[in-house]
């Protein structure tokens, strides 16, 4: 199952009430099992990408296509889209069997311990299931949070600068760990981030998605061309 964003655009208005365009007709595809970096710099859109095709953010022009299926008029809850923040977004009263559980039990699915322990065994993080997320690390907050997109497929993953609070170490760890969590889950994942030497190290392809258009590019790491991502922030931005 492929994932597609055609022509997507979105604009703010900022408190004083300037627009501020955050996407412009952006154009990006994530074939089926491919992990696709984006990287860009500050404010160039990527976490508003992200957001959109999760559902939680809404267009105003363009559309989300997930395998066959016309997404973009659809919820968050009814894509199928799993997301791992940059600051892992555990829920703070939860232990971390419930955080890791927690989706799970809200679509209704009773037996779910044997499924939080064995893929916190895969993470790395089955002695920590008792513990709250204040008492863990940056990088094992983050394992939690990928094991919580682990317990099921689902059709898109997505993951927003998930290491930037991490140290060097565990980072280098956690990427590895990111890229076998997506061979075993053989889905399209989008993962972005500003940090180029981590695009090129994990990507299959890599898009680049720049503010300005002088230096907008799409840089490729393998032999496969990359995609097209366009982008422009503010009123003159252009695309490439
Ligand atoms: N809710 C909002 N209201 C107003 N402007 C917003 C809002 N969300 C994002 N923006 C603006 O849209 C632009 C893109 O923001 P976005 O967070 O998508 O960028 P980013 O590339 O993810 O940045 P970073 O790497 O710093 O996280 C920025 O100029 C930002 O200030």
């Amino acid at each position: 199952m492929s994932l597609r964003v055609e022509a997507a655009g979105k604009t703010f208005r900022s408190r004083r009430g300037a627009r501020v365009v955050a996407l412009d007709g952006v154009d990006l595809e994530a074939k089926d099992g491919e992990l696709l970096v984006v990287v860009g710099p500050s404010g160039s859109g990527k976490s508003t990408l992200l957001r959109a095709i999760a559902g939680l953010e809404p267009l105003d022009t363009g559309r989300v296509v997930i395998g066959d299926r016309d997404v973009t008029a659809l919820p968050a809850a009814r894509r199928d889209v799993a997301m791992v923040f940059q600051d892992a977004a555990l829920f703070p009263h939860l232990s971390v069997a419930a955080n890791i559980g927690i989706g799970e039990r809200a679509r209704g699915v009773r037996e779910v311990d044997d499924r939080v322990r064995s893929v916190a065994a895969v993470l790395g993080v089955d002695h920590l299931l008792a513990r709250m997320p204040a008492e863990l690390s940056g990088g094992e907050r983050q394992r939690v949070a990928l094991a919580r997109m682990l317990i099921r497929v689902p059709a898109v993953c997505l993951l927003d600068e998930p290491l930037s609070s991490v140290d060097a170490e565990s980072r280098a760890r956690l990427r590895a760990e990111i890229r076998s969590v997506h061979r075993s889950l053989g889905v399209p994942m989008v993962h972005v981030t500003h940090d180029q030497v981590e695009a090129m190290a994990m990507g299959d392809r890599v898009a680049v998605m720049s503010a300005a258009a002088s230096s907008s590019a799409t840089r490729p790491p393998r032999s496969t061309p990359g995609p097209r991502p366009r982008l422009s922030r503010g009123s003159s931005g252009r695309c490439r």
